[in-house]
């Protein structure tokens, strides 16, 4: 053949290829996206949206739009679900499609290791290894109640010294809820006085609580430009101190292992790793491990946390609340003895005023975000393959329908005739369908323990009684109050 000719067949081909391509992705943008606002090219909305003010923004885009509405950032679509219908609709009914993670969901995990930020059947193996192996250490068992009533104890301890003065309640609280996970995970628990975990337990808040942080997901460049943009450097700096924190837990049980006697989580999956030696492709590596530490270090300490911060907050604002529980309290338990698990159905009231803390701040208002793995047709739309989902769990708990008047704190919306109702259809703030929350079952029972424990023992007041802290929080990954100061009165 003639050489021009070969060379001109090549040309016509690529441009054919290409124009295709071109076509398909306009007719793919053309489909019906659920409805947004408009955008510029490039752009798309990113200078549109409040990021830093996202529980507002969603829901005047809501008002605007419906329950499903998109908008696009850098030309990722992004789907927002409101309400617990189209929440159900895309997580439960639409889940082998909408179960995946974006890339680039934390500070630093490009191979997107671990288990909240993996996919597929990488997220399958060790979410299935991480409950099973959490429940050999206690996890979802009688038996972890006495670890959280041990953590209990000594958070007490150091609110009796604080002497009735002012304190801060997250560093007793993060302490002594970060241990309960530290122990299950890597056999260990820290005083808490120990100034390194303090350290990185705080990280972690400043970490969660900066609302740049969603800059990660959607911004691919920030890592490229000079100085600290958007934060992303100090987060990154931070997380890499949690890590050498991690690692040197590592390094101590590899030199320690004892194949006959597993302590915890990190013994078994040595183990594991160990028994996959010969097995090509095995994912239990130590990359694997160390990204699934930082997990569950971060999700065990910092949620459970903040939901007790918003707890004492809300119960300082509201002392007949307060009162009501600990009337509760001294009717069913006395004060001869802590409270226990199976004392659950004897305090409905207790348990009202957690879910209502649960909804009124919920503290991980949208969820941890999904990645579509294929086009998915629902209601009258397109939610294209590629598309990043947030499921706003903070719309469930503001249904005007289900909680009328929803910015007041009421647990009584809990109760009927005095019984706890179920709350399973209205509030969702561990999320719902297959990707809902590892560690629900353990949160719920420190949730309990801790609080009635609290209340048992004090009274709680404002550092000031005629100026209460504001029930305005910090919006980042996680819904956190500001910083506040309370008193505590032994009632003993
Ligand atoms: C009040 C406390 C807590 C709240 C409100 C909470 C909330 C959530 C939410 C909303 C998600 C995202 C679910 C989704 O993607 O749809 C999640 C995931 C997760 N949580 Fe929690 N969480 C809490 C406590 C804990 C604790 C104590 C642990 C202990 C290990 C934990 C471990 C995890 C893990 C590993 C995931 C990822 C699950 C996956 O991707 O398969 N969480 N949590």
């Amino acid at each position: 053949m003639n050489p021009f000719t070969e060379v001109w067949t090549v040309l016509a081909g690529v441009a054919v290829t290409f124009l295709s391509i071109l076509a398909l992705q306009r007719y793919r943008s053309r489909r019906k996206l659920p409805p947004g606002p408009r955008g510029v090219p490039f752009l798309g909305n990113a200078t549109q949206i409040r990021f830093d003010d996202l529980i507002n923004e969603f829901k005047r885009l809501r008002a605007k739009y419906g329950d499903i509405f998109s908008f696009k950032v850098f030309g990722q679509p992004v789907i927002v679900a409101n309400g617990y219908e189209s929440i159900r609709q895309l997580l439960i009914t639409e889940a082998d499609s909408i179960s995946d993670r974006p890339g680039k969901l934390a500070e630093d995990n490009p191979h997107q290791l671990g288990i909240a930020a993996s996919s597929g059947p990488l997220w399958k193996e060790h979410r299935s290894f991480g409950l099973k192996t959490l429940r050999q250490f206690g996890f979802g068992k009688q038996s972890v109640e006495i670890q959280i009533q041990e953590e209990v104890i000594d958070f007490l301890n150091d609110i009796n010294d604080t002497n009735e003065k002012p304190f801060n309640i997250h560093d007793f609280l993060a302490a002594s809820i970060s241990n309960i996970i530290c122990s299950m995970a890597f056999g260990k628990r820290f005083e808490h006085s120990d100034r390194r975990l303090l350290k990185l337990l705080d990280f972690i808040n400043d970490n969660l609580s900066d609302s740049n942080r969603i800059a990660d997901i959607f911004v691919p460049f920030l890592d490229w430009l000079p100085g600290d943009p958007l934060n992303r450097k100090s987060r990154l700096a931070r997380i890499t101190e949690v890590k050498a924190f991690l690692k040197e837990i590592i390094e101590e049980h590899r030199n320690t292992l004892d194949e006959n006697h597993k302590r915890d989580y990190i013994d078994t999956f040595l183990i594991q790793q160990n028994n996959d030696r010969e097995t090509e492709n095995s994912t239990f590596t130590d990359e694997q491990l160390l990204h699934t530490l930082v997990e569950f270090f971060i999700a065990g300490s910092e949620t459970t946390t903040t939901t007790l911060r918003w707890a004492t907050l809300y119960l300082i604002h509201n002392p007949d609340v307060q009162a009501g529980m600990r009337k509760e309290i001294d009717d069913v338990i006395g004060s001869s003895r802590m409270p226990n698990l199976t004392d659950k159905p004897l305090l409905p009231y207790c348990e009202a005023v957690i879910s209502e803390v649960q909804r009124i701040r919920t503290v991980v208002p949208f969820s941890v975000p999904h990645y579509v793995k294929n086009d998915v047709h629902c209601q009258d739309y397109v939610i294209p393959k590629g598309a990043i989902v947030f499921p706003n769990l903070y719309s469930v708990a503001m249904d005007t329908e289900n909680f009328p008047n929803p910015d007041k704190f009421d647990p009584t919306r809990f109760l009927e005739n005095g019984e706890k109702k179920s709350e399973k259809a209205k509030i969702a703030p561990f999320s719902i369908g297959r990707r809902a929350c590892l560690g629900e079952s353990l949160a719920k029972s420190e949730l309990f323990l801790f609080l009635t424990s609290l209340i048992q023992r004090f009274e709680l007041l404002p550092e000031d009684m005629k100026v209460l802290p504001s029930t305005e929080g910090i919006l980042g990954a996680t819904y956190s109050p500001k910083p506040f100061k309370i008193r505590a009165i032994s009632r003993v």
